[in-house]
């Protein structure tokens, strides 16, 4: 489980987050949205240690986060994507997935490495669908593709917390069909927290939602309750929600 409790983020004096209240239960996939500004990305750079709050408290799993530095928070199962990519082109997927596994690994495993991929290089491809190109170059996916690589990297570390910032921009509505089943799918045994904007996505896929505004919690529920609150609609310029949230990014 994670939650915040009381988060405030300041960068010069300016307000990024300000008195952040989250709980997400463990094996939720829970959306995160917000007008642009909003403080999503802070937030989850707050809870992967790439961001340290002036106040309040991260905890994950029953441990404390602030203070803790990224790759420590790595392990103890908490993984994100970046809004860039952070794939290696030239490395095949096989390749790109095995050196995000073993970033959890002691080296003397690493050196101790049988041939062949290890079992969660083999479950992320599963996952993914990435197993007809496994040893094709990463720089030849599609868009999708290549999120969905990301997207396995992450599972490769075996986290219990995945972070994923706008999963489906950019896709294809084939590719967005396919992302929001991998979602749920993940969300099965893992809690997820998405940013996106997209709300025929969250429509079809979403079933909590979080909004932000301003750096603190605007409205939580289900998508129906969130897109017809008049709090969200005002955020969202007084056009209707659905309208304004699709076209932000
Ligand atoms: N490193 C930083 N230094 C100064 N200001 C920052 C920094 N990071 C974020 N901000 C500011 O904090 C606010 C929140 O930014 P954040 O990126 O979290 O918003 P967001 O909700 O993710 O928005 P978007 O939808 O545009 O990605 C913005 O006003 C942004 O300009």
């Amino acid at each position: 489980m994670l939650e915040l409790r009381d988060v405030q983020v300041a960068f010069d004096g300016f307000r990024a987050l300000d008195g952040v209240n989250l709980t997400v239960p463990e094996g939720e996939l829970r959306f995160l949205i917000g007008p642009n500004g909003a403080g999503k990305t802070t937030l989850i750079d707050v809870v992967t240690g790439l961001t340290r709050p002036a106040a309040g408290s991260v905890r994950f799993a029953g441990q404390d986060l602030v203070g803790r530095k990224e790759h420590q928070i790595v392990r103890l199962g908490v993984g994100r994507t970046f809004q860039t990519s952070v794939v290696f082109e030239e490395l095949t997927v096989v390749e790109n997935l095995d050196l995000a596994a073993s970033f959890r690994e002691p080296l003397w495993a690493l050196t101790r490495r049988r041939k062949g991929v290890s079992e969660a290089v083999a479950e992320s491809l599963a996952r993914t669908g990435l197993e007809a190109l496994a040893e094709r170059p990463a720089g030849v996916l599609s868009h999708g593709q290549r999120q969905w690589l990301e997207i396995g990297m992450l599972l490769a570390q075996r986290p219990r917390l995945l972070l994923l910032d706008e999963p489906v921009a950019g896709m294809s509505k084939d590719e967005r069909e396919r992302t929001g089943e991998l979602l749920t799918a993940i969300a099965a045994d893992h809690t997820v927290v998405v940013v996106e904007h997209d709300m025929d996505f969250l429509r079809r896929h979403a079933s909590t939602v979080t909004v932000l505004h301003e750096g603190r919690v605007l409205v939580e529920g289900s998508v129906d309750e969130v897109s017809v609150d008049p709090r969200v609609q005002e955020v969202y310029l007084g056009r209707r929600a659905d309208d304004t949230v699709g076209e932000r990014s």
